[in-house]
C-alpha cells in the first residue's frame, strides 16, 4: 500500500516537472518571437540611421556600411613579453601605427592655452584636410605605446597570441583606435593616474605599456568585469608590477569619486558606458537597445556626466581628463562634455581648458578616419577601409 502511494506521488512530481518545463519552452517561445519581431540590433539600426543620418550628413552611408561589415583589430604589443613579437607581426606586414607616423606630420609649435568656452568657437572652423602641421599646438603622447596594424584595406586578420616560455602573452587584440585615448592622455613618469572604469582592461594594458606609471588607480563598477580585468592583467603583466603599492582594483561606484579621492591623480581615464555602436549592430544578446532597457539608455548621457564630473574632480589641478566613448552619439560625447565643462565652473568652482587634439588626428590621419570639423573633441569613424572605431575623444585640462 505505501509502495502505491510513493510511486502515485512519485508520478504525480514527475507530471508537475513535464508542465512545468512545458510551461518555461512556451515562455521561451514567446520571448524568441518577440525578439525575431523586434530584435535589438534592428532598433538600434532604426535609431541610428535616423539620428546618425542627420548628424554626419552624407558621410552616414559610408560610416553605415563599414559599421555593418567586419571590424578590424590592432596588436597591443605587450612590452613585458620576452618574444620578438614585433618583428614577426611586422614581416607579416604589420606596422606600428604610433610609431611609423610621416615626419612632416609632427606639429611643433606651442601654442597659447585657451579656457574652456573660448577655444570651443575657435575650433569650429577648422577644415582638417587644409590643416598646416606647422600651425598645430604640440600635443605629447605616452610612450612606448605600440599597437601593430596591416595596412589600409588590408582585412587579414590576427592569429591569437601565443604566451611565452613565462607565460605572458606577446599582445592583446583590440580596436585600433581605442588606443588613441591612451596615447593622447599623455601619461608621463611618476604620474598618479586612474582609470575610472576600466574593465574588461584593454586600456589599463595600454596605460601599463608606457612604464612610466607612478601609481595606478584601476576602478569598474563591475565585479564580474573586474575579475576579466584581473585575469587580463595577469596574462601579461609580471605580478611584482601588479602589488597593491603599484596598482589598486577597486569596483567603486565612479560616479562617487570626487567624494572619495579629490585633487588626485595627475591623468584620468573616463572611458564610460555608452551605446557601443558596433555591439549594438551586431550583437542581440546584452545589448542596450533591447525593450527591457530602455530606460538604462536613456539614463546613459546623465550617467556619462556624472562620472566625467566625478574623472575631474578626481585630478589634480593642472592634471588632465581624457573622456571617451565607443559611439558616434552628439548627445553621448559633445553634449555631455559641453555640460560637464559649464557644470565643473558653476558648481565646482573648477575651470578647465580643452585640449586640442588635432595634432593626433593629423599624425594618425593615414591609419584612422576622422569625422571633419567637431566642435570639441576628436572622433574616430569607420570607414571600409579602414574599419577602426567609432571612438570619440576629448580631452580636458584642470586649470584651477
Ligand atoms: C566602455 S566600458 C570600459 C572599457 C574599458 N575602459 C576598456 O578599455 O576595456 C565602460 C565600463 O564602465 C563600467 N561602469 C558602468 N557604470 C559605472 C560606474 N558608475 N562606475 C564605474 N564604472 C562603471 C562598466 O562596467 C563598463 O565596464
Amino acid at each position: 500500500m505505501a509502495l502505491l502511494m510513493e510511486t502515485r506521488l512519485l508520478l504525480r512530481k514527475v507530471k508537475d516537472l513535464r508542465c512545468l518545463t512545458q510551461k518555461r519552452h512556451r515562455v521561451k517561445e514567446k520571448w524568441a518571437a518577440t525578439r525575431i519581431k523586434h530584435p535589438a540590433t534592428g532598433l538600434a539600426l532604426q535609431n541610428f540611421d535616423s539620428t546618425y543620418s542627420v548628424q554626419l550628413g552624407p558621410l552616414w552611408p559610408s560610416v553605415r556600411a563599414a559599421l555593418l561589415s567586419e571590424r578590424k583589430y590592432g596588436a597591443l604589443l605587450n612590452n613585458y613579453g620576452h618574444d620578438d613579437v614585433q618583428a614577426e607581426l611586422q614581416a607579416k606586414g604589420c606596422k606600428d601605427f604610433p610609431s611609423d607616423i610621416e615626419t612632416e606630420a609632427q606639429p611643433c609649435l606651442e601654442q597659447e592655452p585657451a579656457v574652456a568656452g573660448e577655444e570651443e568657437s575657435s575650433h569650429v572652423s577648422v577644415n582638417k584636410s587644409d590643416l598646416d602641421a606647422q600651425q598645430l599646438p604640440a600635443l605629447q603622447l605616452s610612450p612606448n605605446i605600440k599597437c601593430l596594424v596591416f595596412p589600409r584595406g588590408d582585412i587579414t586578420r590576427f592569429k591569437p597570441a601565443r604566451p611565452d616560455m613565462f607565460g605572458c602573452l606577446g599582445y592583446y587584440l583590440m580596436d585600433a583606435a581605442s588606443v588613441l585615448p591612451c596615447l593622447a592622455l599623455n601619461v608621463q613618469e611618476g604620474h598618479n593616474v586612474l582609470d575610472l572604469c576600466a574593465a574588461p582592461g584593454g586600456k589599463t594594458l595600454a596605460l601599463l605599456q608606457t612604464k612610466s606609471i607612478g601609481f595606478f588607480g584601476v576602478n569598474d563598477t563591475s565585479v564580474s568585469r573586474t575579475t576579466r580585468l584581473r585575469k587580463v592583467l595577469h596574462s601579461y603583466v609580471p605580478k611584482p608590477l601588479l602589488s597593491d603599492e603599484k596598482l589598486r582594483i577597486t569596483t567603486f561606484d565612479g560616479t562617487k569619486w570626487g567624494e572619495i579621492e579629490k585633487n588626485t591623480f595627475d591623468r584620468v581615464l573616463v572611458d564610460v558606458p555608452c551605446t557601443t555602436d558596433r555591439h549594438s549592430l551586431m550583437e542581440d544578446d546584452n545589448n542596450i537597445f533591447s525593450k527591457n532597457r530602455t530606460g538604462e539608455r536613456r539614463r546613459l548621457p546623465q550617467l556619462q556626466l556624472d562620472l566625467l564630473l566625478a574623472g575631474i574632480e578626481a585630478a589634480c589641478p593642472g592634471g588632465e581628463i581624457l573622456y571617451s566613448t565607443c559611439t558616434l552619439s552628439q548627445i553621448q560625447n559633445l553634449s555631455v562634455v559641453e555640460q560637464a565643462i559649464h557644470t565643473a565652473r558653476e558648481d565646482h568652482g573648477i575651470q578647465l581648458q580643452v585640449v586640442d587634439l588635432r595634432p593626433l588626428t593629423h599624425m594618425f590621419r593615414k591609419t584612422f578616419d576622422f569625422a571633419p570639423d567637431l566642435p570639441l573633441g576628436e572622433m574616430v569613424v569607420p570607414h571600409l577601409a579602414a574599419n577602426f572605431g567609432p571612438i570619440y575623444m576629448c580631452k580636458l585640462r584642470r586649470l584651477t
